[in-house]
């Protein structure tokens, strides 16, 4: 039975205060600030692939939010395919990560020390960003690309510079939030 509206019992006098108990069943940290990444990847207009990313201050304040987008203005203009004859053809040269996002979003105007939450294992570009910006520790929930040259990169980049980078583990067992959800069903990874 939920705990919500629940009646603290005697033994719950002791460390509350009032007789109703407060809801219990919360997220932990590391749960809500990937369900905030995986939120903000839901905005993404990419049809293939939806990122999101959130900036998170020693204190566990979110500090900055993205996801991968056209730049501003550039939404109809610039196509989103992933193939075509010529690459300038394609969203690759156009579209803003959402690492970048996350970081010209900001709400502080110094991230050292802070952590990201990642949907996506960071290319070497936004690598650049997440170490120049002095962010000590990446957090990501899928590695899709591992054998491409600019997550390779990104990973050389992380190691020589000691960037903390794990893949997330949900804390609640019982997993409320569905993570995965953005990449669509089976992304689920081992590593
Ligand atoms: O670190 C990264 C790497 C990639 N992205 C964005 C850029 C694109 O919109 C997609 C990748 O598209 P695919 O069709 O899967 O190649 O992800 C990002 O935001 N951050």
């Amino acid at each position: 039975m939920s705990r919500e509206g629940a009646r603290a019992g005697p033994a719950a006098h002791s460390s509350h205060v009032g007789t109703t108990l407060p809801r219990s069943d919360v997220l932990e940290w590391p749960d809500y600030f990937m369900a905030v990444a995986v939120l903000a990847a839901k905005q993404s207009r990419d049809p293939h692939t939806q990122v999101g990313a959130c900036i998170v201050s020693s204190e566990n304040r979110i500090v900055g939010i993205g996801y991968n987008k056209m730049p501003n203005d550039c939404t109809k203009a610039f196509p989103w395919d992933k193939e075509a004859a010529s690459r300038l053809d394609t969203k690759y040269p156009y579209i803003s990560h959402a690492e970048l996002n996350a970081f010209v979003n900001k709400t502080v105007v110094d991230v050292r020390g802070c952590r990201i939450y990642v949907t996506l294992f960071p290319c070497n570009e936004c690598a650049k960003i997440i170490i120049q910006s002095g962010i000590h520790e990446v957090i990501y929930l899928l590695d899709k690309y591992p054998d491409k040259d600019e997550t390779r990169a990104a990973k050389r980049l992380f190691e020589n510079t000691g960037i903390h980078c794990r893949k997330f583990k949900p804390k609640n067992e019982k997993d409320p939030v569905d993570f995965y959800s953005v990449f669509g069903a089976n992304q689920e990874q081992s590593n």
